[in-house]
């Protein structure tokens, strides 16, 4: 299975080169793009020069910044350019242990169409979380949870590994999520699409370097489109029932 780890970057200078050699040294074998938000910092210019030195290592420089979302789909499609079979979500600052893609590549090879790095299942754990993070990011996935019915217990998170296909049919429809609720809504639309999803336990580190972009835009926005897609299926359920009754 040929493998693309898809690392975001906004402003993460500090934090880059120790993740990706920690990715590199782990799973030798996977590809790597950085795709940078034209990061003021440098983190840019730095991705290149680490590309330069590595030819296992891929850069795509985008605009702006336009969130986590708009940088993944980026990613996703320069991944279908160059015929990647799995394509990895994965964080550029050690939050998620790079020692631990094996057991997500692991599920996808098992029959996951797409393999989710959990915190809240059995064996998952956060350590050194503010925590406020650890309760917005439970609560979060509570309400998404109950609302979506998604029968995933970590739907927000950003440790990820798809297996291209499922991704290509996604990726058909227009994906409009910025934020981090870009997460729920590839869960979302994964369940939908009758795809098989497996949560495998992963440990989370709060970032030594560099800071967290999570504002409150995001979490407005995780907020309107999870309750906005609750309603409509639960409007979508009861035209279920109404359709029958009225036969
Ligand atoms: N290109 C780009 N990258 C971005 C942007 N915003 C954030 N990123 C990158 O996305 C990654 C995650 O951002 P963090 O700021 O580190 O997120 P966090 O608050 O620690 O993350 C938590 O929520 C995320 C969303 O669900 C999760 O992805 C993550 O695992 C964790 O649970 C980092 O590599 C960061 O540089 C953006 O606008 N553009």
């Amino acid at each position: 299975m040929s493998t693309l780890v898809i690392i975001p970057t906004y402003n993460e200078i500090e934090a880059l080169p120790g993740t990706l050699a920690r990715l590199r040294a782990a799973v030798p074998e996977a590809h790597v793009l950085i795709a940078d938000d034209a990061s003021p910092d440098g983190t840019g210019e730095l991705a290149d020069a680490l590309a330069a030195q590595d030819p296992h290592v891929h850069v795509l420089h985008r605009a702006g910044k336009e969130g986590l979302g708009p940088a993944y789909i980026a990613g996703f499609r320069w991944g279908f350019e160059h015929g990647y079979d799995v394509l990895v979500e994965m964080d550029a600052d050690a939050s998620h242990r790079p020692e631990q893609l094996p057991g997500l590549l692991e599920a996808v090879r098992r029959g996951a169409d797409l393999a989710i790095g959990s915190r809240w299942v059995r064996g998952g754990a956060v350590h050194d979380w503010a925590r406020h993070r650890e309760v917005l990011s439970r609560g979060a996935n509570m309400y998404a949870r109950v609302l979506l019915g998604l029968g995933v217990h970590d739907a927000t998170a950003g440790f990820r590994a798809y297996r291209a296909d499922l991704l290509r049919e996604l990726l058909e429809a227009d994906v409009a999520s910025h934020g981090y609720c870009f997460q729920v809504d590839m869960t979302r639309r994964s369940r939908e699409a009758g795809a098989v999803i497996r949560e495998v336990p992963i440990d989370f580190d709060e970032r030594r370097e560099g800071t967290s972009k999570m504002d409150s835009s995001i979490v407005g926005e995780a907020l309107l489109r999870v309750t906005q897609w609750g309603v409509q299926r639960r409007a979508r359920q009861l035209s279920r029932v109404l359709g029958y009754r009225g036969r």
